[in-house]
C-alpha cells in the first residue's frame, strides 16, 4: 500500500497502462482484459489488474495534469515494481495534417515546465519514449490501418492556455500535439530505468477547432489500447 494507492504488494503487473480517467480504466480493464479485479479505488483514481492474452497487466487512472501523474508513476514504479508504463490518452491536434480520430506516438515531448524542472535547474532534459515500445506500438498500428503520427507533443501545465505566441512556435517546429502529462512520465521512467510511451488519440484539433462529440471518445480509444497492449508484449 502507498499513501495514494491502496493496493496490496502483487495486486499490480509491471505493465501499466495509464489513461488519465479512471473511469476509461475502468472500460479498457473491461473491455481488453480477462478477469478484471479493482486493485485500487484511493481518491476516485480507479486501479483494474486482469490478463491480456496471458500476460497481466494494470490500466490504472493517472489523472490529469503532471502533478497528478508524477504521484501515481512515483509509486507504480517505487512501490509496485512497474516496468513498462504506457500513457494512453486524448490530445489535441497542433498540425493541419493530424486529423481527428489519428494516433500520435509521442517520440518526444517538449514543455514550459515539469515536476522534474527543479532536479535538471537549467538543463533543458529531452523527454523521450522507449524505442523498442515506440517501434511496436508504430508497427502494430500499421497492421491494423491506424492513421499514425510519430514525433514530438507538447505537455502543457494548462488546458484553457494564453500564449497563442507559444503555440505558433510549437506549429512552426513540428509539434504535433498537446496533451498534460507524457513529459514527466518519461522523465521518471528515465530516472528510473524502465519503459514508457505515450499513445495519444486525437480528440481536439487547435487549428480547426473541431472536437470528437463524447461518444466516439470511447469507441476512437479502442485503437489505441490494443496498439498500446500489443506493444507491452511485442
Ligand atoms: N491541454 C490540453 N489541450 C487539449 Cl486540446 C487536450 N486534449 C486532450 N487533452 C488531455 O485531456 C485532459 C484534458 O481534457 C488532459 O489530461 C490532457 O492530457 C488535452 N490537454
Amino acid at each position: 500500500m502507498t499513501i495514494h494507492i491502496g493496493a496490496k504488494p502483487g495486486d499490480i503487473a509491471e505493465t501499466v497502462l495509464l489513461p488519465g480517467d479512471p473511469y476509461r480504466a475502468k472500460w479498457a480493464a473491461e473491455t481488453f482484459l480477462e478477469n478484471p479485479v479493482c486493485v485500487n479505488q484511493v481518491r476516485g483514481m480507479l486501479g483494474f489488474t486482469g490478463t491480456w492474452k496471458g500476460n497481466r497487466v494494470t490500466i490504472h487512472g493517472s489523472g490529469m495534469g503532471m502533478p497528478s501523474l508524477s504521484i501515481y508513476a512515483n509509486e507504480l514504479i517505487a512501490e509496485y515494481n512497474a516496468q513498462t508504463l504506457i500513457r494512453i490518452g486524448s490530445c489535441g491536434a497542433m498540425q493541419e495534417t493530424v486529423k481527428l480520430r489519428d494516433v500520435i506516438l509521442a517520440m518526444t515531448s517538449s514543455s514550459l515546465s515539469t515536476p522534474s524542472s527543479g532536479i535538471f535547474r537549467e538543463l533543458n532534459f529531452a523527454p523521450c519514449a522507449d524505442y523498442g515500445l515506440l517501434r511496436a506500438a508504430a508497427d502494430a498500428a500499421a497492421a491494423k490501418g491506424v492513421t499514425t503520427h510519430v514525433g514530438g507533443i507538447y505537455s502543457s501545465d494548462v488546458f484553457y492556455d494564453e500564449r497563442p505566441d507559444l503555440n505558433e512556435q510549437m506549429v512552426r517546429h513540428g509539434i504535433l500535439g498537446v496533451e498534460m502529462e507524457a513529459a514527466e512520465l518519461y522523465n521518471l521512467a528515465a530516472r528510473h530505468g524502465r519503459r514508457a510511451l505515450a499513445v495519444l488519440t486525437v480528440s481536439d484539433h487547435l487549428l480547426t477547432h473541431q472536437a470528437l462529440p463524447s461518444e466516439d471518445r470511447e469507441t476512437g480509444f479502442g485503437a489505441m489500447v490494443e496498439i498500446a497492449l500489443q506493444a507491452a508484449f511485442a
